[in-house]
């Protein structure tokens, strides 16, 4: 596991003397202590760059992410074939981008749920998703299918707006049966997307979900939920309201995205709207940068030496550097928020924003199961004298979730090609001290 931030060397095991509450390391088992697991539609990437007039023909909607059927898909990929519009390919899925790449940050195990083809065909699609999936990602637990995996046509517009037309192949059929009780058991948080629900009657990929959740809350282990895209929230927004208040125990939302599934366009208020049903609650909103908010116990309440922000809730980020709890686990239980604006103000030039947001999570994962490691390692440790569920403080984990977004929005490909540079490991380096 390598530490999220500056900890590594001034919290996490001294560099010189040896801290005598720290229990002998052992060597790391091959599965490793700490993981994240998460279930995904296994899909490709294609992107294209079309006009309008495209999107319309093939009856897609902008900026929407729609199924389509295997004689549109076939007819779609030909022309874009025809016309040479492709322009890249890469392994995607939400939930796959961000175990790829939180193992990526971490250098360290996620296990990846789902299904795969069980003949592969050297360069083709499944050959090309394994090849681009961080050998950290555990892929011994995914099903095989005697068929495809997905296609995500990721098609930018004339605004550079993107519209995904999903060609499922067998991306949905994960069965119940399929998902390893003990590989949730073990895992700091089970992540999971609002697309696994959106399949045809009968396919079983709901299902095996739902019991990937009944393990996760036997064996208390929080699970994180990604909205997808607005219109999916939007089409029923109280099932997903009563979804996250008996499920979910940390959302991670664009502002979009939660508007649609409270009615606030305010991300803060959004955020705060959220708490109702959650824990911890992760916003991005684009240029605005992102908001998290989250519970603490009130006596451990630590307030921030930054400056106060205003807002609908005043001075909001009073109490930020605080680290966050689930609220049964506080007795007490105290509301804190923080924002932060983009790193850098964001990069010069953005040639695409697709998976920033799922960068942002990728690093609050990280900063959770580097709390689960060090608990583990040093169970003495002040640190853990409360059930917290992040390593750092709220304000703290903005910072770097932020920074890694800007790492996605800097390259093509939603999932990072490696980790954070070594140099910037104290986050506060450059712009942060300016
Ligand atoms: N136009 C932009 N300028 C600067 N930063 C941006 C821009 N768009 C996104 N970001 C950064 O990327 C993060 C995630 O972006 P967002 O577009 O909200 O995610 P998503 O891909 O989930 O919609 C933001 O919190 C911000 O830090
Ligand atoms: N599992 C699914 N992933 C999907 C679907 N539609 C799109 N996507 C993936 O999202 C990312 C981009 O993420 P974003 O946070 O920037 O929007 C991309 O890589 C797609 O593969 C879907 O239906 N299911």
């Amino acid at each position: 596991m390598k530490f999220p931030g500056k900890r590594k060397s001034k919290h996490y095991f001294p560099v010189n003397a040896r801290d005598p509450l720290i229990q002998p390391v052992q060597p790391e088992a091959e599965t490793g202590a700490s993981w994240v697991v998460g279930i995904d539609q296994t899909l490709v990437d294609i992107e294209a760059k079309v006009d309008d007039e495209f999107i319309t023909r093939y009856g897609l909607s902008r900026g929407h992410s729609l199924v389509i059927e295997d004689d549109v898909a076939e007819a779609l990929y030909a022309e874009l074939m025809r016309d040479n519009l492709i322009t890249h390919q890469f392994a995607g899925g939400t939930i796959g981008n961000t175990l790829h790449n939180y193992s990526s940050l971490a250098d360290d195990r996620s296990v990846l749920l789902g299904t795969m083809c069980n003949n592969i065909q050297i360069g083709g699609y499944a050959y090309r998703y394994l090849c681009n999936t961080s050998s950290r990602t555990d892929l011994n637990y995914l099903q095989g299918v005697d068929g495809a995996i997905g296609r995500c046509f990721t098609l930018i517009g004339d605004s550079g707006e993107r519209t995904f037309a999903i060609s499922p192949g067998m991306m949905n059929q994960l069965r119940p049966e399929n998902i390893p009780e003990a590989v949730i058991e073990g895992a700091s948080a089970l992540v999971l997307t609002s697309y696994l629900v959106r399949c045809k009657p009968g396919e079983p990929m709901p299902a095996a979900t739902m019991q990937a959740i009944e393990y996760a809350h036997r064996h208390h282990v929080p699970v994180v939920l990604t909205l997808g895209t607005k219109y999916v929230i939007a089409d029923n927004p109280g099932f997903w309201r009563d979804f996250l208040r008996d499920h979910v125990a940390i959302v991670a939302m664009n502002e979009e995205e939660a508007e649609a599934l409270t009615g606030i366009s305010d991300p803060l208020q959004a955020c705060d709207k959220v708490l109702e049903w959650v824990d911890l609650v992760l916003c991005t909103a684009g240029p605005s940068g992102l908001f998290m908010a989250s519970y603490t116990e009130e006596s451990a309440k630590r307030k921030t030496n930054h400056p106060l922000l205003p807002g609908v809730i005043a001075e909001f980020n009073q109490y930020e550097f605080s680290r966050a709890q689930r609220r049964q686990d506080c007795q007490q239980p105290l509301r804190i928020y923080s924002h932060i604006a983009p790193y850098m103000g964001g990069p010069e030039k953005i040639m695409n924003t697709n998976g920033a947001g799922d960068g942002a999570l990728a690093a609050l994962l990280h900063d959770i199961t580097a709390n689960d490691y060090h608990r583990l390692n040093v169970p003495n440790s002040i640190k853990h004298a409360r059930r917290y569920l992040t390593y750092s403080s709220l304000a703290q984990v903005c910072k770097y979730a932020n920074r890694v977004s800007y790492q996605v929005l800097n390259q093509h490909s939603p999932r990072l090609t490696r980790g954070l540079p070594e140099r910037e490991d104290s986050l506060e380096e450059a712009y942060w001290e300016r």
